[in-house]
């Protein structure tokens, strides 16, 4: 994983979060540390909280908050993909004439957190049945949120499952709202806009809503690692 973040070219992934709100890094995970993670689902000394989603109606399938510490790969994830995209944080800000800006490290992010009593992991990892899919959400925990997160695909669709599409829905201010659908593949980390993103007009910037969810999972299995960066109240 090290390596693999380390040899991205983040040039190119900026560019892509400006044009599109979102990236993907292929085979940002081997498939052995895929199936530790998955295998790891089991493991509770690991989670703080466990979600049923058909509970919250929130979708159907279940998902897991890890505690502090987490575990080394997810520290390191965290840590090593933050700094190329809070510049590219601050820039949306700019663009949308927002004050916030945000530190260059992932520590000094948490420390703001903390500071509005956001203090909790939001870290989760997902795991969808035949029938499972998530509605569609934003993750916002709190006042401070960072407008990225991360979710890395464990599964590999069309294999250990069919459907279970990523999806991501714009909603632009006086226009119907857009999908966009994606396939990652098993290793995939996929970067995508939290909360909301600068598009161009004719007269500036102007702010579009985007929300995520799940299309329904057909048949089979799927996991996902979703790294949030801010911390949960
Ligand atoms: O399972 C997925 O692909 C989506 C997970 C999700 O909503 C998240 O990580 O925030
Ligand atoms: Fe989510």
């Amino acid at each position: 994983m090290k390596e693999k973040l380390a040899g991205t070219d983040w040039a190119a992934v900026t560019q892509e979060l400006h044009e599109k709100g979102y990236a993907i890094v292929p085979g940002a995970l081997k498939p052995l540390e895929c199936t530790a993670l998955t295998v790891s689902y089991l493991d509770d000394t690991l989670y703080r909280k466990t979600i049923s989603m058909e509970r919250y109606r929130f979708g159907a399938g279940e998902y897991k908050y890890f505690s502090y510490p987490l575990p080394p790969l997810i520290q390191q994830i965290r840590e090593t993909v933050y700094p190329h995209l809070a510049p590219v944080a601050n820039s949306w800000m700019n663009a949308l004439g927002i004050e916030r800006r945000y530190p260059p490290s992932h520590a000094e992010l948490l420390k703001e957190c903390n500071a509005a009593g956001q203090t909790k992991p939001t870290v989760l990892i997902l795991q969808y049945g035949q029938g499972g899919h998530n509605t569609l959400h934003q993750d916002l925990y709190g006042d401070v949120f960072f407008p990225f997160q991360l979710v890395l695909f464990l599964s590999q669709p069309g294999q250990d499952h069919n459907g279970g599409e990523f999806v991501l829905v714009e909603q632009r201010p006086r226009a119907q709202s857009r999908p966009v659908v994606l396939r990652p593949a098993k290793g995939d980390m996929l970067i995508f806009t939290t909360n909301f993103r600068p598009v161009k007009g004719s007269k500036g910037y102007y702010r579009v809503n985007v929300k995520h969810g799940v299309s329904e999972i057909t048949n089979g299995h799927r996991y996902t690692l979703g790294i949030i960066f801010h911390d949960a109240q």
